[in-house]
């Protein structure tokens, strides 16, 4: 008898094949409270994590405090780029004023004596996947984004950011105002040799 982990299971993997971005702009009210969101993250850390290091942490933003980063943001670019247009600097004003819930997805990174830094990268790459999923699968939209604010050290400071600290992902949590259509995909099969030695 097989093990119940590994039973096919051909909803899970529609569901997978179902995947897709909601671009932030179309995600509206309502989004998950804490509660929802809890949840959410249970199914997220459940990621590969090479040596049990949780080399991620996360950040919630919601409500007014997205229109305050945002204005944050408009002053920022221009500070960095004086001659952005106007159409640039709403831009920043709104980065994170479209989706009701905004979870910053933080790579805890650093000095490690074993694990190399890259490994624990991927692992915060695939919570902000997994995080996708979960969001989906809960009847949410969402996307993963970053933009220059995720690496602009005014911006990290803002966030809290510890030193060893990077921003893996702007993971934008919302209803969807629209059905998004499929986008062509890669064909796995013109990516894919097998080794031969
Ligand atoms: C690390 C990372 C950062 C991204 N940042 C942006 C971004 O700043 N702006 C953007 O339009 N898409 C960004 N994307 C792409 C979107 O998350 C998404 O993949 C895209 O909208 C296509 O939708 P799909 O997920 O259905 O393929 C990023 C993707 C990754 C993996």
């Amino acid at each position: 008898m097989s093990h119940s982990l590994c039973r096919p299971d051909p909803a899970a993997l529609a569901a997978l094949d179902q995947r897709r971005s909601v671009p932030a702009k179309q995600l509206g009210e309502p989004g998950p409270d804490r509660a929802t969101l809890l949840r959410l993250l249970a199914s997220a850390v459940r990621v590969p994590d090479h040596g049990k290091r949780t080399p991620w942490r996360f950040l919630s933003i919601s409500g007014p405090t997205r229109q305050a980063l945002g204005e944050r943001l408009a002053a920022r670019g221009l500070e960095r780029d004086p001659d952005a247009g106007e159409a640039a600097v709403e831009k920043d004003r709104m980065r994170f004023s479209h989706a009701p819930l905004v979870v910053v997805v933080v790579a805890r990174l650093g000095p490690d004596e074993k694990i190399p830094e890259s490994e624990r990268l991927l692992s915060a790459g695939c919570v902000c996947f997994a995080l996708l999923q979960a969001a989906q699968a809960a009847g949410f939209g969402a996307q993963w984004l970053t933009g220059w604010p995720a690496y602009d050290p005014q911006v990290g400071q803002w966030l809290g950011l510890q030193a060893d600290e990077h921003v893996a992902g702007f993971i934008h949590i919302g209803t969807p105002r629209l059905e998004v259509p499929e986008r062509e995909r890669p064909d796995p099969a013109t990516l894919l040799q097998e080794l031969v030695l």
